[in-house]
C-alpha cells in the first residue's frame, strides 16, 4: 500500500470557526499506524491538541504550511469508519461542531490531555541556598520527573516566573506530551514458571517451617494459570510476607495485567432460560426476526400494553440476532431506574452483555466500552448514549419505552436516540424496534402512514385484566369535608392492602420545574390573560406572585378564587416528603420507602430501595416518575396517583401526551401477576381527555384525539420544531441576538407555506442562573428544506452572541421547549 500523504484531522477545539478537518502530513514512521478513526496528537498554533483522522488525501491547500502529525495515541483506532460517518451526520443534523459530534461517540475517559513536561537540559550554574525556590524546584524536578508543568505550577504558583526564566535561559526544556484521561485498570497476578520436576526440588529446598510458602507454591502450580493475587491470598491465607521469598527465588512470578472493572460484580448465578412464548409474543418475535434476517434497514413499532411481555420478546430477538454473528443494542430510558431489566439481561446472556450508563465511574465506562470495541461482547444494555456502541456489524437496536424524554440529549449535540438508531440501521442494514405501551405520537403516526411497521400486543401475558382505574374528583372530596391529600377511596384502599399484606405504590406526578395555582373548590387554574399558559407560582422575599413564562406577565397571588370567590386557592407542587409525613400520620403502622432525587443519590440507591420493597420490608413505595416505568412487583395490587394534573399544566404542547403516558405507565404497575390490580387517580380535572383516555387505557383513542389537535396547531408530527435560545446576563443583549436571528430567518424563509416562525419570546425558563433566556422557535415540514438557512443564521449569530458575553444554542427537533 502506498502511504497516504496527508491526514484530514478534526481537532478538539471548541470553536465553530475551526469546525472543519485540517491537513497534516503523515510522517513515514507513522504511516502504517494511521487509519480513518485513529486518534492523534497534532500541533495547533502554539499548542498540541488531540484530534481524529477522518480521511486522507494526496494534496493539501498549503503544502509549505502543513505540519506533520505529532503522535498516534492508540494502536487500535477508537472510531470505526462508520462511526466517523455517523459523527459527520450528527453535526449536520443537530448543528453541532464536528469535534463535539466525535466526543459524543466516545466514553469520557477516552480524552487524553495534551500537557507539557519539563526536563533539565543543563544544570543551572549557581548553587542555591537550601530552602530557596531554586533549590526546591531543582529537587522536585529530579525527584518527580513525570510531574507535568501544569501540576508543578498549580502546586507552587510562585515557581511560575522561575520556570519561565529557566526555560528562556536554556536550563530547562519543555517537552510536549499527553497524559491519558484514564488508564486501563491493572491488577497483580501470580503464577509459577516451575515444571513438576522443578517444583519437587523447590518444595524440598524450602525449610519445613515455611509451611505457608509450600502451600502457596503448590496452590499456584495446581492452578496451572495466572491467578489474581488478592484471590490467591484470600483462598490460601498467604500474605506478602509469604510471597516475598518465593518471588526472590524465582519460584513465583508476579505480573501486572489489565483487567476489566466489572460494575455489577461477577454474578454468574443461575442463567435464565428462554420462556415458551405466547402466540402474541411469538408473532412479534417472528416479525422482528424476519426483519433482522432480511438484511434491509427497517423500523418496527412494538406496541404492547403494560405487562404484555415485551422484555421476553426483546431477549429472544436479541439471542437470534447474536446467533447470526450480528450485534445488538438495548436502550432503556434511565438504567439506574430499571435494574430489573439489566438483571434479566445479565441472567440470560451472562458475560456477553456490556452495561453502559451514567452512574458508572469513568473507569468502568471506559472498560465496558473497550470490551465492546474489542469484540468481547455482542450485546449492550444502556441508556441513551449506548446507541453509539462501537459495534461493527449491528443487527438489532431496541429502544424500550421509546416515548421517554430521556432519549433526547439535553447537551450538544442534542440528538434523539431514535433518529441515531435509524441512521445506524441504514449503515448496517439493521432493524430498529421501538417498544412502548404508549408510543410517542410521532412514532404512532409513522406507523399510521406505513413508514414504520406496527406489531400489537394487546393483552397481558397471563391474560390478566388491565387494572381497573377509578378517577376521583378531588373537588367533591373537599366539598364533603375531606381536607387531606388522600381521597377517602384511596385511604380505604391502602388500609385494605395493609390488612391483606399486599403492597401499594403511591405516585406523585411532579415533572419539571413548574408549580401552578389551582382553586381546590372549583378547579380554576390561574392562566396568563395573553398566552393562556398556566401561570407559575413564585415566592421571593415573602412575596407570593404568579408569572407567565411566555410573556413575562406577573400578578399577585389572589387571596380568593376569581371564579367561585372561595378561599381555597393553593399552589401545587406537593413534595414527596410532605406526602410521607402525611402517610405517617394516617397509617402509623405502615412502613414506607420513599424514592425521589433526595433518597437515591448514591450509586446503587435505586436498586437497593427497590429490592427492599420487593422483599416486603415496606408496604408502601412512594415516589416520583422514577417509579413509573418498568417495575414488576407481584404483590402490588394498588397504585395511587396523588395528583394527576401536575404535568397537564406545563407550558408544553406535549403536556397532554405526557400526562396520558405517565398515568398509563403507572397504572400498569398494578396487578401484573395473580392478584388483580386497582388504580386510584386523584384529580381536579376528571373530564380532561388525557385523564379520561388513561382511565380506560385507550391509547388508540387518545392518539386519534390528540393527533387532530396537533394537526390544527401545526405541531409534531406534522411539523418539526427547532428552538433557538439566546442566553445572556444582560436582558437587552439576549433579546437583541434573538431578534436579529428572527430577522435573518424571516428574510430567508418568510412566504413559504411549509415554514412557520414563532417570534422572539421569553423562554418558559425565562431566567436561569441569573441569565435571561429568549427563544425563537421554527416549525417546518422537512428539515432538508430549511437546514441551510438555519445553519447560516445560527452560525453567524453564535459568534455575535459570544462577543456580547452570552451564547446561542440550538435544539433541532426539540421535544420540549424550555
Ligand atoms: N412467555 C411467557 N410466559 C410466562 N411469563 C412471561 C412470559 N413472557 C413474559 N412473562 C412475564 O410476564 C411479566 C410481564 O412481562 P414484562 O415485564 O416483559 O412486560 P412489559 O411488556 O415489558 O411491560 P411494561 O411495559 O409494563 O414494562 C413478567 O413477570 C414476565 O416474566
Ligand atoms: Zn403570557
Ligand atoms: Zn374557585
Amino acid at each position: 500500500m502506498i502511504a497516504p500523504k496527508y491526514a484530514e484531522v478534526i481537532v478538539e477545539v471548541k470553536s465553530a470557526s475551526v469546525d472543519r478537518p485540517f491537513h497534516y502530513e503523515v510522517p513515514a514512521l507513522l504511516a502504517d499506524r494511521v487509519h480513518v478513526g485513529t486518534r492523534v496528537l497534532v500541533p495547533f498554533g502554539p499548542r498540541r491538541v488531540e484530534g481524529y483522522i477522518v480521511g486522507f488525501s494526496e494534496t493539501t491547500d498549503a503544502p509549505d504550511k502543513t505540519k506533520p502529525l505529532a503522535e498516534v495515541l492508540d494502536d487500535e483506532p477508537p472510531l470505526t469508519p462508520d462511526l466517523v460517518k455517523l459523527a459527520g451526520w450528527l453535526s449536520e443534523r443537530y448543528l453541532c461542531t464536528k469535534a463535539a459530534a466525535v466526543q459524543a461517540l466516545l466514553p469520557s475517559g477516552m480524552r487524553a490531555k495534551a500537557t507539557t513536561f519539563l526536563r533539565i537540559k543543563t544544570d543551572p550554574p549557581d548553587v542555591y541556598l537550601p530552602g530557596s525556590w531554586e533549590s526546591e524546584l531543582l529537587q522536585e524536578l529530579y525527584q518527580s520527573p513525570n510531574k507535568t508543568k501544569e501540576q508543578l505550577v498549580s502546586e507552587h504558583t510562585e515557581w511560575r516566573p522561575l520556570i519561565r526564566a529557566w526555560v528562556e535561559k536554556g536550563f530547562l526544556e519543555e517537552l510536549h506530551g499527553v497524559k491519558h484521561g484514564i488508564q486501563a485498570k491493572t491488577m497483580a497476578f501470580l503464577f509459577t514458571p516451575l515444571t513438576s520436576a522443578d517444583l519437587q526440588t523447590a518444595l524440598d529446598e524450602l525449610s519445613n517451617r515455611a509451611k505457608k510458602q509450600k502451600e502457596l507454591l503448590s496452590y499456584l502450580f495446581d492452578a496451572g494459570e495466572a491467578l489474581m493475587m488478592k484471590d490467591v491470598f484470600a483462598v490460601t491465607g498467604a500474605s506478602s510476607a509469604t510471597l516475598k521469598p518465593l518471588l526472590d527465588k524465582g519460584y513465583v512470578v508476579k505480573e501486572e495485567r489489565e483487567v476489566n472493572r466489572d460494575p455489577y460484580g461477577i454474578q454468574h448465578a443461575e442463567k435464565s432460560q428462554p420462556l415458551p412464548l405466547t402466540p402474541t409474543q411469538e408473532n412479534a418475535y417472528q416479525t422482528i426476526k424476519t426483519a433482522v434476517d432480511s438484511g434491509a434497514p427497517q423500523t418496527i413499532l412494538l406496541q404492547g400494553v403494560t405487562g404484555s411481555g415485551k422484555t421476553e420478546v426483546y431477549l429472544q430477538a436479541i439471542a437470534s440476532c447474536v446467533e447470526q454473528d450480528r450485534q445488538a443494542i438495548m436502550l432503556v430510558p434511565e438504567i439506574a431506574l430499571t435494574p430489573q431489566m439489566v438483571e434479566q439481561f445479565k441472567k440470560r446472556f451472562g458475560d456477553e452483555v456490556a452495561v453502559l450508563h451514567s452512574r458508572l465511574s469513568t473507569g468502568e465506562k471506559y472498560d465496558e466500552w473497550r470490551r465492546i470495541r474489542h469484540g468481547e461482547v455482542n450485546i449492550v444494555v444502556g441508556a441513551r448514549s449506548a446507541i453509539f456502541a462501537p459495534f461493527d456489524s449491528l443487527g438489532l437496536m431496541i429502544i424500550d419505552e421509546e416515548h421517554e424524554t430521556s432519549y433526547k440529549q439535553d447537551d450538544h449535540p442534542k440528538y434523539l436516540a431514535r433518529e441515531v438508531a435509524m441512521y445506524r440501521a441504514r449503515q448496517h442494514r439493521a432493524t430498529v424496534v421501538l417498544g412502548s405501551a404508549t408510543p410517542a405520537l410521532e412514532t404512532r403516526w409513522w406507523a399510521h402512514q406505513g413508514i414504520v411497521q406496527r406489531i400489537e400486543m394487546p393483552e397481558r401475558v397471563r391474560g390478566q385484566k388491565l387494572p381497573k382505574v377509578r378517577v376521583i374528583d378531588m373537588r367533591d372530596e373537599l366539598q364533603s369535608g375531606n381536607r387531606s391529600m388522600f381521597a377517602n377511596a384511596l385511604k380505604q384502599g391502602i388500609e385494605e392492602r395493609l390488612e391483606r399484606g399486599e403492597q401499594v405504590i403511591l405516585f406523585l406526578n411532579r415533572r419539571g420545574f413548574a408549580t401552578f395555582v389551582l382553586c381546590r373548590s372549583c378547579g380554576y387554574v390561574a392562566r396568563c390573560r395573553d398566552c393562556e399558559i398556566p401561570l407559575t407560582y413564585h415566592k421571593a422575599r415573602g412575596l407570593e406572585s404568579l408569572r407567565c413564562h411566555y410573556c413575562g406577565f406577573a400578578e399577585r397571588l389572589p387571596e380568593t378564587c376569581p371564579d367561585c370567590k372561595g378561599d381555597h386557592v393553593r399552589h401545587f407542587g406537593t413534595g414527596t416528603q410532605r406526602v410521607e409525613e402525611e402517610l405517617g400520620k394516617v397509617f402509623p403502622e405502615a412502613k414506607v420507602i420513599r424514592m425521589d432525587v433526595d433518597t437515591t443519590s448514591g450509586k446503587d440507591a435505586h436498586a437497593t430501595l427497590l429490592s427492599r420493597f420487593r422483599k416486603g420490608e415496606a408496604q408502601i413505595l412512594l415516589g416520583t416518575q422514577m417509579i413509573a416505568k418498568g417495575l414488576d412487583f407481584p404483590k402490588v395490587t394498588l397504585v395511587g396517583v396523588i395528583s394527576a394534573e401536575t404535568s397537564l399544566y406545563l407550558p408544553d404542547f406535549r403536556a397532554a401526551e405526557r400526562t396520558f403516558q405517565l398515568l398509563t405507565q403507572v397504572a400498569g404497575r398494578a396487578g401484573r401477576h395473580e392478584l388483580p390490580g386497582e388504580v386510584i387517580v386523584q384529580t381536579y380535572n376528571p373530564q380532561h381527555y388525557a385523564i379520561q383516555f388513561a382511565k380506560h387505557q385507550e391509547y388508540e383513542k387518545f392518539f386519534d384525539h390528540e393527533v387532530r389537535h396537533r394537526y390544527t396547531l401545526n405541531n409534531p408530527p406534522f411539523f418539526e420544531l427547532t428552538a433557538f435560545t439566546s442566553v445572556n446576563e444582560d436582558e437587552m443583549k439576549a433579546l437583541h441576538i434573538a431578534r436579529t436571528l428572527e430577522d435573518r430567518l424571516r428574510r430567508s424563509l418568510d412566504g413559504r407555506d411549509d415554514v412557520i416562525i414563532l417570534g422572539t419570546s421569553p423562554a418558559p425558563l425565562a431566567r436561569l442562573q441569573g441569565k435571561y433566556r429568549f427563544n425563537v422557535v421554527l416549525k417546518y415540514k422537512k428539515f432538508k428544506g430549511v437546514s441551510a438557512p438555519i445553519r447560516e443564521a445560527y452560525q453567524s449569530l453564535q459568534g455575535e452572541a459570544q462577543k456580547l458575553g452570552g451564547y446561542l444554542t440550538i435544539d433541532v427537533n426539540a421535544q420540549m421547549i424550555l
